[in-house]
């Protein structure tokens, strides 16, 4: 059996799609998706994304890190898959039900309400989610965010200089956050822009994390730090991120096909 798959990326951030909304395809087993997101024996992705039926929403969209775990919710991935289905549309996930639309040459992503308690982020155990009494190193404080999956976001000086290829994983396998967290290091550079870099749960670092750049301009707005319209600048290029009087995050940025191929099943087994 070939299998067809859509290479996609947003800012940098890559993705395998494959659309079986026709459900007839075998499951993905954890192994199978860790091999095919495998930079050399795989396609290579940090995100792959599987569109299925669903009951209520256009599609259901199953997200799995490059880990292999599924994950709950994938901000680039969903403007990757609203340009694929090139309409507006309604995506089932984990995280919630999120509504995409196409907005010039960008997409448009509704997507929902941040959670800020320490029992929806998940943390651990009680404490105050805008500015956590912990710290690694030279990182302290972070609030923390739940935009359908989790978030610590650290605001700095200059997040370039942050080695977060040494503190992401310490952070991120913290016994603080027991379903492990996504870690930003932010710049506010002036009361509209911020600068980001993001170690991605399940992943490393990334070019772009879509969650990350909602999670952190929430963040930097409940500190008072910004305004409630934002452009997020990630390694792989800008997002702009509002959050509504409806109390509602809107992402807005673009999203590209790479290739499109086909695999056979029995070579990923
Ligand atoms: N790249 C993503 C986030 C993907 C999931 C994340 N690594 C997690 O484990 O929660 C985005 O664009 O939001």
């Amino acid at each position: 059996m070939r299998v067809e798959f859509t290479k996609m990326h947003g800012l940098g951030n890559d993705f395998v799609v494959i659309d079986d909304r026709a459900d007839n395809l075998p499951d993905f087993a954890t192994e199978r998706v860790r091999q095919l997101a495998d930079r050399h024996f795989g396609i290579g992705c940090d995100q792959f994304i599987l569109l299925k039926p669903s009951a209520n929403a256009t599609c259901r969209m199953v997200i799995h890190n490059a880990d292999g775990g599924e994950v709950e919710a994938c901000g680039n991935a969903s403007r990757a898959v609203g340009l694929l289905l090139g309409e507006p549309a309604t995506l089932e996930t984990l995280g919630g039900t999120i509504a995409t639309r196409p907005d010039s040459a960008d997409i448009s992503v509704d997507m929902g309400e941040p959670r800020f308690g320490w029992e929806q982020i998940p943390l651990a155990y009680a404490m105050d989610t805008l500015a956590m009494p912990l710290g690694w190193d030279a990182l302290e404080q972070p609030v923390a965010v739940n935009v359908g999956n989790p978030h610590a976001i650290f605001f700095v000086p200059d997040c370039d200089v942050v080695p977060l290829e040494e503190l992401g994983p310490q952070i991120e396998h913290d016994a603080v956050f027991p379903e492990r967290v996504n870690v930003n290091v932010a710049t506010v550079t002036d009361r509209e822009t911020i600068r980001l870099r993001v170690w991605e749960r399940g992943v490393g670092l990334t070019r772009a994390c879509g969650t990350g750049a909602c999670a952190t301009a929430v963040a930097a707005m409940r500190r008072g730090l910004t305004e409630r319209e934002v452009t997020v600048i990630l390694p792989g290029g800008p997002l702009r991120i509002g959050w509504g009087a409806d109390n509602r995050i809107t992402m807005t940025g673009p999203a590209t096909v790479s290739f499109r191929g086909s695999f056979a099943w029995d070579d990923f087994a």
